[in-house]
């Protein structure tokens, strides 16, 4: 988990403009939701979104669920509307779309003072610049863009993302260095399970520590995939004790299922059981 120190496993996007749909989410198990005034909304319709979604921010009921809202870019005609909106509302953070560098967040942050800021990943500048974006003080998390990064790129759509793993790995290594959050880009083919499995399992491989999500049938495939198993809680328990043992009988290293257990590995291990901890009482709430 990054310094936020809670599950975020899936992060669902909700367009602004959908009242159903963000009357739905009350009730959806995610653990953070995206309302978006950007990418999801049609230029006609950004100024009734901001109101729509206003109003439900304002009304609540979104429980424990982290609550970011994606604003349109401060170089669109609604971007400063928007971000001086979604301090208004309440929002536990503001996402901006398409951040180029730590500069873009200056801009925002003249805005939006001490809000917590979130960066969408997905320029080519903004892969290259991911460590100073990562870096900047009001920065919590970061979003990976990948269908806009892949445009920007010019890739063909590989159900390995080989074309889009230097950006991603650019991306999580800024995030792991300065303890923010990174969430994994969409899978856009909402109703096709398995290959959403397939990419939540390979960017919980990587590192992520959630996917995000644009429909509620993601939502239990995202959950199940950054949940730590039984078997990686199991041995989790068994190295932790393993380890203890040996330390009371003056040695550093242990061995559990033929592979050694160092301080390093334990950590990992105390890890895997707060993360445990904190869904539990996630859902419990
Ligand atoms: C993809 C959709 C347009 C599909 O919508 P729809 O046809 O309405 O789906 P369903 O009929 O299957 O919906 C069933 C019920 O679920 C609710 N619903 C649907 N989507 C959501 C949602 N995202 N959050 C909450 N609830 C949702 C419907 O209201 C139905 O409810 P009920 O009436 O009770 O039956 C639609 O899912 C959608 O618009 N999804 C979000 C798209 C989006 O946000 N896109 C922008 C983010 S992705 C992006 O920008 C990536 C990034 O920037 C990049 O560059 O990669
Ligand atoms: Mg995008």
């Amino acid at each position: 988990m990054s310094t936020l120190h809670r599950p975020l496993r899936s992060v669902l996007y909700i367009p602004g403009s959908r009242a159903r749909a963000l009357e739905k989410a009350r009730q959806l198990l995610a653990d953070a939701i995206i309302f978006d005034l950007e990418d999801a909304v049609a230029p006609d319709e950004k100024s009734t979104a901001r109101s729509v979604l206003a109003e439900a921010l304002v009304t609540g009921g979104y429980g424990a669920r982290l609550k970011i809202v994606r604003i349109n870019g401060l170089d669109t005609p609604w971007g400063r509307e928007d971000a001086l909106a979604a301090v208004q509302m309440g929002a536990d953070a503001v996402l901006l779309p398409k951040v180029d560098g730590a500069n873009d967040l200056d801009a925002l942050a003249g805005i939006t003072g001490d809000t917590p800021l979130w960066a969408m990943m997905e320029t080519p500048t903004g892969m290259l610049a991911a460590a100073e974006i990562a870096a900047h003080p009001l920065c919590q998390g970061m979003v990976m863009g990948t269908n806009d990064l892949a445009k920007d790129m010019g890739t063909r759509f590989r159900p390995d993302r080989l074309p889009l793993m230097a950006g991603l790995g650019l991306s999580l290594l800024a995030a792991k260095a300065h303890g923010v959050a990174i969430i994994d880009g969409v899978y856009n083919a909402f109703k096709d399970t398995e290959g959403l499995a397939a990419e939540c399992a390979q960017g919980r491989d990587m590192g992520f520590d959630g996917k995000t999500l644009i429909h509620p049938a993601q939502l239990e495939t995202a959950n199940a995939a950054f949940s730590p198993t039984e078997d990686e809680v199991d041995l989790a328990r068994r190295q932790i004790a393993a380890y203890d043992e040996a330390i009371a009988a003056g040695q550093a290293v242990a061995v559990v299922d033929g592979r050694i257990v160092e301080n390093l590995h334990v950590a990992t291990a105390r890890e895997t059981l707060a993360k445990m901890d904190a869904i539990a009482a996630l859902t419990t709430e």
